[in-house]
């Protein structure tokens, strides 16, 4: 076993089948550092390649005849993009290497004549890596960042070319881990010092007393701390969401699209597992997620509830506090979720129309000087504030409660959350709280 034929039949699964998922990943890498290879270059090949492919191909046409490169099966570009993926990116393999390696998988999987094919491209790049893009800015963006260009083409429009080249590049590097304590464990200090013991930095958020970031993944995973229950993993960002609805002890929380339960679970530790969440989602092997995640941080105030959200009832003011956490385009995670920039664009009208669904049904629970807050994973003004507006039309009975009075300002705009992911170094999330008037 070596983890660059892990890595090839991992990504074929997702460029051919479309096929994506964490859990495969981290079966795999599992298996491989089992057998003493390195789980991180595995990761790192598989995601790397997954999101700047367009790229990768882009680059590699510029060096094979044009006919031969279309009737080239994508099984044999796969090797192509994994060998040129390493020569870019992965600076600890040197260039041979990364030309023989792949070649000799070339000649395992296939025969002499593609391992001879796969040299002859490689070392055509290696010979003259200058590559040249095209000069109108939507494509230039796209191929040189590797998303689609449709994509780039909206955010072209809704924000210029300086900070739409921004988001592309952050999306493209390796996020940190962020990690968030649970409180009703230990406290930000307690873990602080106790990695500060065993050798492992991990730095206090800006923006929430209870987040840390840290660059060392593997060794902080791997810590018997998370198994214990210490922290959990989750976004900043996310874990913001939670402070705006700002749950209280003893309410009762309605948590309606709320698998696999990253913000569920910190609602439950900020009510210091009194009360009730009532948490709602409509994929069993979801919630089986949060099921055990509440298991390890021993949250015991967690009702979980699996069915359509729009079936969940009776429907009534019964809650002080609802979240609805849409399903949406998922712009603000393209950094950590590296198949996602490509199948997002495609459903965005049906997303918005659930979206609304969601959040007007979502507001029948509110009890009347309880508070619901609309959230999403995305920048997509017709996803977020599009929303809110039209909501707040229909409905005279709530208003916008400012967000900086719950989170520091500078996560917010015109009273929303909001966080740009270049800009506050966390994934791209956007939330707003309403009140039902007494
Ligand atoms: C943005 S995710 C929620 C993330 C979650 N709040 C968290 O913090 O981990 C949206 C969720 O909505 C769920 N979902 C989509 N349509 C649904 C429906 N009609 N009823 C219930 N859940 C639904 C999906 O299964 C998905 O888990």
């Amino acid at each position: 076993m070596n983890f660059r034929s892990e890595a090839y039949t991992t990504i074929l699964k997702v460029l051919k089948d479309k096929e994506y998922s964490d859990t495969l990943l981290h079966q795999r890498a599992k298996k491989l550092k089992n057998a003493g290879e390195d789980p991180a270059l595995f990761y790192n090949l598989v995601k790397g390649v997954i999101k700047l492919y367009l790229k990768l191909d882009y680059i590699l046409q510029q060096y094979v005849d044009k006919k031969k490169y279309t009737d080239t099966d994508i099984k044999i570009k796969v090797l192509l993009y994994m060998g040129l993926y390493q020569l870019l990116y992965l600076n600890s393999i040197p260039d041979y290497a990364a030309v023989n390696e792949t070649v000799e998988l070339a000649k395992t999987l296939f025969n002499p004549q593609v391992a001879d094919f796969v040299n002859a491209v490689l070392r055509n790049y290696l010979r003259n890596p200058e590559v040249s893009y095209p000069n109108e800015p939507a494509l230039r963006i796209a191929y040189e960042h590797s998303f689609p260009p449709e994509l780039i083409k909206q955010w072209l429009d809704l924000w210029g070319e300086e900070n739409t080249e921004y988001l592309a590049m952050f999306f493209n590097e390796n996020p940190e881990l962020h990690i968030r304590v649970n409180s009703t464990a230990t406290t930000p200090e307690k873990l602080k010092a106790y990695f500060a013991k065993r050798n492992i930095v991990i730095t206090p958020s800006q923006a929430s007393p209870m987040m840390f970031h840290t660059a060392q993944t593997a060794e902080v995973l791997e810590d018997v701390a998370f198994s214990e229950g210490y922290f959990s993993v989750q976004d900043t960002s996310a874990a913001l969401i939670v402070e705006l609805l700002d749950p209280q002890k003893e309410e009762s929380v309605l948590d309606l699209f709320a698998a696999p339960g990253g913000k569920c679970s910190y609602i439950a530790e900020r009510m210091d597992n009194t009360g009730e969440v009532i948490a709602v989602d409509k994929i069993p092997s979801k919630m089986k997620l949060l099921k055990q995640a509440a298991n390890r941080l021993q949250l015991t105030n967690i009702k979980m509830v699996v069915t359509d959200a729009f079936k969940y009832g009776p429907v009534a003011p019964a809650f002080h506090r609802v979240l609805v956490d849409v399903p949406c385009s998922g712009w603000g995670v393209f950094g950590r979720k590296s198949d996602l920039r490509w199948q997002a664009h495609q459903n965005i009208p049906e997303l918005i129309k659930l979206q609304e669904k969601a959040l007007d049904y979502a507001a029948n629970f509110v009890t009347p000087g309880g508070f619901l807050v609309y959230s999403t994973c995305t920048m997509n003004p017709k996803e977020n504030e599009d929303q809110i507006s039209a909501f707040l039309k229909k409905n005279r009975n709530f208003e916008l409660i400012p967000a900086d009075a719950f989170i520091p300002e500078r996560y917010t705009s015109a009273g929303y959350l909001k966080t740009i992911p270049f800009k506050h170094n966390m994934d791209g999330a956007f939330a707003a709280k309403l009140q039902r008037r007494k």
